[in-house]
């Protein structure tokens, strides 16, 4: 549908704090039905790039548009309430004195039974049918969210800003509160706009991943392309744990104790990172002094001795000392892997899974 416009866009939103762009030229697309996770570390800039979208902090410059029309820009700045935008919000306490369906009613303009059937439909999408003549602290943490999250859907919005609403949240509750609003919200079929510091969260609810940092979006894409293909070494370790091994670019080739990379498009001479998850690091045991034969999609083998193994419920993570230049290195193994300190053991690396980006300094690295 290329000429359906976007339910939400923003070109080049910028907004300025002491002469600093803390948002700087962000452009993003949202279409009905789709969910977009901005996702970044605290200070970045996402909660003020949503306030501009909600209307209630003014951009510097850029526009904002909702179904292709100009809601702020050169010309127009309209007010909050007239863009059509429903909002929630880690602490968007509901009202403790209104029962849940008065809770969820409230910012309907509905005749009455037109109100009363909304209420119910939305209370039984969130799962709280029967809970309507309950008052707030009758309720559980996770069902308190679940009523804002109907309360805020109650007018229909066409676009749905969220800023980190389920970080009040026991981890327990977490997922299954995250599902059901992602389900919720599918059915309902509003833009949606997530921020988020959590990689994990934005993984499970995007469709698309905005990765930001100081005021930019460095990265959007489906959350396997950007997990996958991460645009630089920072992108690469806001997801994960990663490994570096440190080379030089000669004739496009990399030699490490791994064996040679394929480095193309970086310069003769150039020192490169190799970057590779955890997960992805491949253990096999010492035979005698030996490792197993080296493969071309795993590479040379290289010994390693492990300082020390931990279990994490799903998965254990080893540390490595390696033979070579005083090298540390961490394999995360799925389920219960606990080789005793000192253990000799056999790292490859999967040639599939690695990144290749020019070496930067510690200092450049943070996301
Ligand atoms: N009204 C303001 N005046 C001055 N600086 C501000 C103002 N609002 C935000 N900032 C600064 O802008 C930067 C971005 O803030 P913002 O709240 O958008 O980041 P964030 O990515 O949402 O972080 P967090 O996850 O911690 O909320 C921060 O450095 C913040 O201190």
């Amino acid at each position: 549908m290329p000429n359906t416009p976007a339910r939400l866009e923003t070109r080049s939103l910028t907004r300025r704090f002491g002469g600093r762009a803390v948002v700087d030229a962000v452009s993003l697309t949202i279409a009905p039905g789709q969910v977009t996770c901005l996702l970044g570390p605290s200070g970045c800039g996402k909660s003020t790039t949503l306030r501009m979208i909600a209307g209630v902090e003014t951009p510097d410059d850029g526009q904002i548009l909702i179904d292709g029309a100009e809601v702020f820009g050169p010309v127009t700045a309209l007010p909050p309430e007239a863009r059509g935008i429903g909002l929630m919000f880690q602490d968007f306490a509901l009202f403790p004195h209104l029962t849940v369906a008065q809770n969820v009613g409230f910012g309907l303009k509905a005749d009455r039974a037109a109100r009363s059937a909304r209420i119910g439909e939305l209370l039984e999408r969130v799962n709280l049918s029967g809970y309507g003549d309950k008052h707030p602290h009758q309720l559980s943490g996770g069902e308190q969210q679940r009523v804002a999250l109907a309360r805020a859907l109650a007018p229909r919005p066409r676009i749905m800003l969220m800023d980190e609403p389920f970080s009040g949240l026991d981890n327990r509750l977490r997922d299954g509160i995250r599902d059901t609003t992602l389900e919720v919200l599918k059915e309902e079929g509003a833009a949606v706009l997530l921020v988020t510091h959590e990689p994990d969260e934005a993984l499970r609810m995007a469709d698309e991943i905005a990765l930001m940092r100081g005021g930019r979006i460095v990265q959007r894409g489906s959350p396997y392309h950007v997990y996958n293909s991460p645009a630089d070494k920072a992108a690469a370790a806001f997801f994960s744990d990663i490994n570096v091994i440190r080379g030089v670019s000669r004739g496009a080739l990399t030699e490490t104790p791994f064996g040679e990379f394929l480095t193309p498009g970086h310069a003769d001479g150039a020192e490169v990172d190799i970057i590779i998850r955890p997960q992805h690091l491949k253990i096999d045991f010492d035979r005698a002094g030996r490792g197993p034969n080296p493969t071309p999609m795993d590479g040379t083998p290289a010994r390693g001795t492990v300082q020390r193994a931990r279990f994490l419920g799903r998965e254990s993570l080893v540390e490595f000392a390696m033979d070579f230049e005083g090298a540390k290195l961490t394999a995360s193994v799925p389920g219960v892997f606990l080789p005793k300190p000192g253990t000799v053991l056999w790292l490859m690396i999967r040639r599939d899974r690695c990144f290749v980006f020019p070496a930067q300094r510690a200092s450049h690295a943070s996301a």
